[in-house]
């Protein structure tokens, strides 16, 4: 093996075929089952997406009913995973609650290591339905506040608004946090759906397969960019610092958080969508400071880098203004992910193998083990 036929971080590596999602390079476009991710965001709810993602088609109004009604009746969760949750130290990462909820969960169900679609479609709708009361019981802990219990008649996003928040805010606050579960839910093979297909690949179960996946999501070179875009932000502080802190941050050849990306080399299908819901937000709250210094950050570093916002660039920032912690951004991401990477798993139980790369050897070549080691 040469050192040219080593594709390192798979780079330009087609692994499998994907009927899920499609992303193209060349024109910066995004289609869920066939349909662009834009259109989806102007025409659909995160619930019609979700059941998308997991039948191919979009459903009927009488299709979308029951499956609205099916979710709304799973979200409550059992008392031990509440206690469970409470027990957790509040300065773990939020990341680290989602998974251990996720395993949790796994353990519980008998039906853990049953295949198939039909087995593994209940497990998904029932991880779609809970981790939002997972999520919000972790924020409400952290905030010395008892958990809201879900309701049944709030859609997907305001149920979530009234778990974390004990209130429902405007219609247009809603509708932007949406728009991003829209946009989140699905991107191919990236790193945590590919994780999640490894974990399948070896027959493993759905649960170990999420679980994986989260923690794969978790780190800031993937979903945590989130996070990391708006701690950026805050360090920052305003405008007339973005110059000298990108001078800085380059000179220490640190990576710009919620910019560059594997596929896209000219600028994410996703963001113009999720700015505009950002700059909605931004009108509703009243904060031109922070648009001010995302546009000027932004125009800084593209300017001299050509290297464009992903994602996690106007997601962070929409969601700091929705009120949510910056450290429940990427537990929020993974509430939209388990669409995409529940299909994904489900795909590849369907045709599956065993995903085995080689590697190239360059360690010590074979020695005998001394008898005398001291
Ligand atoms: C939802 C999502 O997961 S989207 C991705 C979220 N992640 C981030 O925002 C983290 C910041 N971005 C990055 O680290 C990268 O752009 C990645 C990991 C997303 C993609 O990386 P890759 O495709 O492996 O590109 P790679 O890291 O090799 O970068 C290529 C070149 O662009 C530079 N580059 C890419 N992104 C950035 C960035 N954000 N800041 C500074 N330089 C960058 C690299 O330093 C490298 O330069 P070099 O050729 O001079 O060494
Ligand atoms: O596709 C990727 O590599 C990362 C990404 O944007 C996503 O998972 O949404």
């Amino acid at each position: 093996m040469t050192e040219t036929d080593i594709k390192k971080g798979l780079a330009g590596v087609v692994v499998d075929t994907t009927a899920v999602s499609k992303v193209v390079q060349e024109t910066n476009s995004l289609t869920y089952r066939g349909y662009p991710v834009q259109e989806l965001a102007a025409n659909c709810s995160f619930e019609e997406v979700a059941y998308l993602i997991w039948n191919g088609e979009l459903p009927s109004a009488a299709q979308l009913e029951e499956f609205t009604a099916r979710e709304r009746s799973q979200r409550a969760v059992d008392d031990k995973l509440v206690d469970l949750i409470l027990g957790l130290p509040k300065d773990c990462h939020p990341m680290h609650v989602v998974q251990t909820a996720v395993a949790y969960l796994g353990s519980v169900d008998p039906e853990a290591d049953v295949e198939g679609e039909e087995a593994n479609r209940a497990k998904a709708e029932r991880l779609y339905a809970q981790l939002p009361t997972i999520v919000a019981i972790d924020h409400r802990r952290r905030h010395g506040l008892d958990p809201v219990a879900p309701t049944t008649d709030l859609p997907y996003a305001a149920n979530f608004f009234k778990m974390v928040f004990d209130e429902v805010p405007a219609d247009e606050v809603v509708r932007c946090f949406d728009i991003s579960m829209i946009l989140y839910a699905e991107h191919s093979f990236n790193a945590s759906t590919f994780t999640a297909r490894v974990i399948t690949s070896t027959t493993s179960d759905l649960y170990s397969a999420v679980a994986g996946a989260v923690g794969a999501l978790k780190g800031p070179l993937h979903g945590g960019a989130n996070e990391a875009v708006m701690a950026m932000l805050e360090e920052v502080g305003t405008a007339d610092k973005a110059e000298a802190w990108i001078d800085n941050a380059l000179a220490n050849k640190q990576k710009i958080m919620g910019f560059g990306h594997r596929v896209y080399k000219n600028g994410d299908s996703r963001v113009p969508t999720m700015r505009a819901a950002f700059e909605d937000m931004v009108k509703v709250k009243g904060a031109d400071e922070l648009l001010a210094l995302y546009n000027a950050f932004e125009e800084d570093f593209v300017g001299r880098k050509g290297i464009y916002p992903n994602l996690d660039y106007p997601s962070g920032p929409a969601y700091h203004l929705m009120g949510f912690d910056t450290e429940q951004f990427t537990p929020i991401f993974v509430m939209s992910r388990i669409t995409g990477w529940t299909a994904h798993i489900m795909e590849q139980q369907a045709s599956n193998a065993l995903i085995r790369p080689l590697s190239a050897y360059d360690g010590e070549e074979q020695r005998e083990v001394p008898a005398d080691r001291g």
